[in-house]
């Protein structure tokens, strides 16, 4: 690492201007420096991948040797996929600034000595790795190396052998180009006797103060330059573990759980990447709006989808009444389908003859019996099921033959097993299933759902279900319900263990999952660990979980560790004040939000008729336009059409959320969609209506009122709720 005075103390601010100027400019020069060896890496990369070959170089360099990608003869296929990835990456990676943080760890007193191996040394932190040459120390760390933990955990308090932390500040929107890079700040640390821990530490960093309230415009960011460290903990917590995140709006929930999946890839690619790594998020406005993250921390690739995107690709072409939709997404369906698949297998009622040559083997209906009934037992897949009775009776078969003739070989055992006498007897006990059959043999005969059901369901439940007028004539002909997937799907994971199946999976606004869809990513993951995100206090849908330990066991990750996170970096203190009154009001029990950003103007806009509301929201919308940054209107679902028209007879563009880039700052959301999004400005429409338009509407309007970066005005004619109002 270049730099002679790894140990430089300036207190933030006490630098006089011209020696604040030298530093820009040295660190101006590091940038050119940087930015030279990533046009080279970047074009020898290329380079190599179009030459097919080559070793492995620049970023990710280091964990691929480890893993062994490059080094051990491991296949050449992995290291030409490995090769592509990266190739692919470098064309698709946005400019950005090479690094965002530098440390200067201590090479004398107590920290020199705990600063190990890095005594010393500094070392500059980016989003990726950044090196001249591949056998030259790097420029510029990965964010996710373990070195780099300490810029985001040193402490005044616990140094960890870091003398300074410097963090650099950059033009928004810059190319990262040594121009863009406008300030810097230093940090020192290991003072003896300096207080402070990590929070204070963000709170007096005007850099970090100001990202975190640098206005929202389009996608969401990366916040790598600004973890906090109880943010980081999770972050890098191993592969093996699965965790639960339940944190209030806006703690950085969705954040943490993407920057994990970029840890994972890059600190155990092998392991992480042979399964795949999957994001669940609710809906494609959603998957949209945080598409860009893993892109910009250099980790293309990853699958971002919705439950329903996992599901069997049959057309939906029926709708559920309400009171059948609840009871298909219930835990209870799970045993009813599995009473209905295992009611096809029956036990032997008479022996077996199966012919060989001119000999008959007979085999007793008891000794068929046991096994049967140790084959279900043992509770393979339904289908590894058939193959083991399969199995089992001809080494009965074996048995017979060896006792009167000797071993008999592979090619009559092959031959005995393909029988017709033994399929015939296979399909008697253990008949092939297909999903399909199943669930329509099930919703479309109320015998078949009165025994799968009988003490799971209550007769209403089971009348719910039962397809009335538009029972099929075969199941290939059956109008599939979108609940109705969910039912296939489990039948399909009893009888077959999906092929699909992921390393990791990171689950986004898991507490509005049913039982059933939490089941579907249980299958997914058998192997692999869970990133559970959510806050029961959002919960919206009709299932939404109020605890998380039965959430999590449904999910398949009973022991998993459930961690609150409650400092709040979108939503200002005022506003986190009026969200806050409504917890009491929400059955769950979750702790409170406080805000880590002072200040929120909160604006109360009384509308004297209803009527009158879309045209004072214009009003309201076109005075928000006149300052900084996005301005979303919420607003129960059915009054989104009637906003969006009075809008754009106000000659203000609106947009739908999740829509391609356009011109329009103003986004038009149902309350519904809104989750998980943010901006600048709220307008809040008709509280009262998002109260009352469900079971779950004040869960909703606690959703609505906490989407606000800044800014939120509450218009309507109705008032307050009283929750609120409070
Ligand atoms: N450490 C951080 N530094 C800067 N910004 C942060 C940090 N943590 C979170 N943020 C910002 O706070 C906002 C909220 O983050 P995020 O959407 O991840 O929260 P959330 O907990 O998922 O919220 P919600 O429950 O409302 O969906 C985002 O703009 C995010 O970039």
């Amino acid at each position: 690492m270049p730099g002679e005075d790894p140990t430089h103390d300036a207190a933030p601010g006490a630098e006089p201007a011209a020696e604040l100027a030298t530093e820009l400019a040295t660190e101006r020069a590091y940038t050119d420096t940087c930015r030279a060896a990533l046009d080279r890496t970047d074009a020898a990369t290329r380079q190599r991948v179009r030459e097919g070959a080559g070793v492995v170089t620049g970023r990710h360099s280091g964990d691929a040797a480890e893993e062994g990608v490059a080094g051990d003869g491991a296949s050449a296929e992995a290291l030409g996929r490995y090769l592509r990835s990266r190739a692919k990456e470098v064309r698709e990676e946005p400019d950005g600034p090479p690094f965002f943080g530098r440390l200067d760890f201590r090479s004398e007193g107590p920290a020199g000595d705990e600063a190990g191996e890095h005594r010393g040394q500094r070392y500059y932190i980016g989003r990726r790795r950044v090196s001249a040459h591949p056998s030259a120390p790097p420029l510029v760390l990965d964010w996710r190396a373990p070195v780099s933990r300490a810029f985001y955990q040193a402490t005044a308090r616990v140094p960890q052998g870091v003398g300074s932390r410097r963090r650099f500040g950059w033009a928004p929107g810059g190319t990262g180009a040594a121009a863009d890079l406008t300030g810097l700040e230093d940090e020192p640390l290991a003072d003896a006797g300096a207080g402070g821990d990590g929070a204070a530490s963000a709170l007096s960093s005007g850099i970090v103060a100001e990202e975190i309230e640098r206005p929202r415009v389009g996608p969401m960011r990366d916040i790598v330059a600004t973890l906090q460290p109880e943010q980081d903990d999770l972050v890098r917590s191993g592969p093996g573990t699965s965790l639960c995140v339940q944190g209030a709006p806006g703690t950085g929930k969705t954040a943490v759980g993407l920057h994990r999946a970029a840890y994972l890839l890059y600190t155990y690619p092998r392991r992480i990447e042979r399964g795949g790594l999957l994001v669940v998020g609710p809906n494609a406005a959603f998957l949209h709006y945080i598409s860009a993250v893993l892109p910009s921390l250099g980790e293309g690739g990853v699958r971002q989808c919705t439950v329903a995107d996992l599901l069997p690709a049959h057309e939906v072409t029926a709708e559920d009444a309400p009171d059948a939709v609840e009871v298909k997404h219930d835990a209870r369906m799970a045993s009813v389908l599995h009473r209905a698949l295992y009611a096809r297998v029956g036990l032997p009622d008479g022996p077996l003859a199966v012919p060989d040559g001119s000999y008959r083997w007979r085999l007793g209906e008891e000794e068929l019996r046991a096994i049967v009934e140790e084959t279900l037992a043992q509770q393979p897949p339904y289908e590894v099921g058939r193959e083991r009775v399969r199995a089992r009776t001809v080494a009965l078969l074996r048995d017979r033959a060896e006792r009167r003739a000797g071993p008999p070989g592979g090619e009559w055992l092959r031959r005995m097993g393909r029988k017709r006498e033994l399929t015939a007897f296979l399909d008697a006990v253990w008949p092939r299933a297909r999903p399909e059959e199943v669930v329509a043999g099930l919703l479309g005969d109320a015998r078949v759902l009165a025994a799968a059901g009988e003490g799971l369901l209550e007769a209403p439940e089971q009348r719910a279900l039962l397809w009335a007028g538009r029972r099929p004539r075969t199941p290939r002909t059956a109008r599939w319900s979108r609940a109705d997937l969910l039912l296939l799907d489990e039948v399909a994971g009893l009888i077959e263990h999906p092929e699909e199946s992921f390393g990791h999976v990171v689950v986004d606004e898991a507490q509005d999952l049913s039982p059933m869809e939490c089941r579907v990513l249980a299958r997914r993951s058998r192997f692999g660990s869970l990133t559970v995100l959510g806050d029961l206090a959002q919960g919206t849908t009709a299932w939404a979980a109020r605890d998380w330990e039965s959430q999590l066991t449904h999910l398949g990750a009973p022991d998993a560790v459930v961690t609150p996170l409650t400092t709040g970096f979108r939503v200002p203190a005022a506003l986190v004040e009026v969200a806050n009154r409504l917890l009491g009001s929400l059955r769950v029990r979750v702790p409170a939000a406080r805000s880590l950003r002072p200040g929120g103007e909160l604006t109360r806009v009384p509308v004297a008729a209803p009527a009158e509301v879309p045209a004072v929201v214009a009003e309201r919308v076109r005075g928000a336009l006149e300052r900084e940054g996005s301005v979303g209107v919420i607003a129960a679902g059915a009054r989104v059409a009637a906003l969006r028209d009075a809008l754009s007879a106000a000659g203000v563009p609106s947009e739908e959320p999740g829509e391609e880039a356009s011109a329009a700052r103003v986004t038009v959301v149902d309350a519904e969609l809104s989750k998980g999004l943010e901006y600048d400005h709220v307008v809040l429409v008709e509280p009262a209506e998002i109260a009352r338009s469900g079971p779950r509407g004040l869960h909703l309007l606690y959703v609505a009122l906490t989407r606000a970066v800044s800014r939120l005005e509450i218009v309507g004619a109705r008032g307050l709720p009283a929750a609120v109002a409070a």
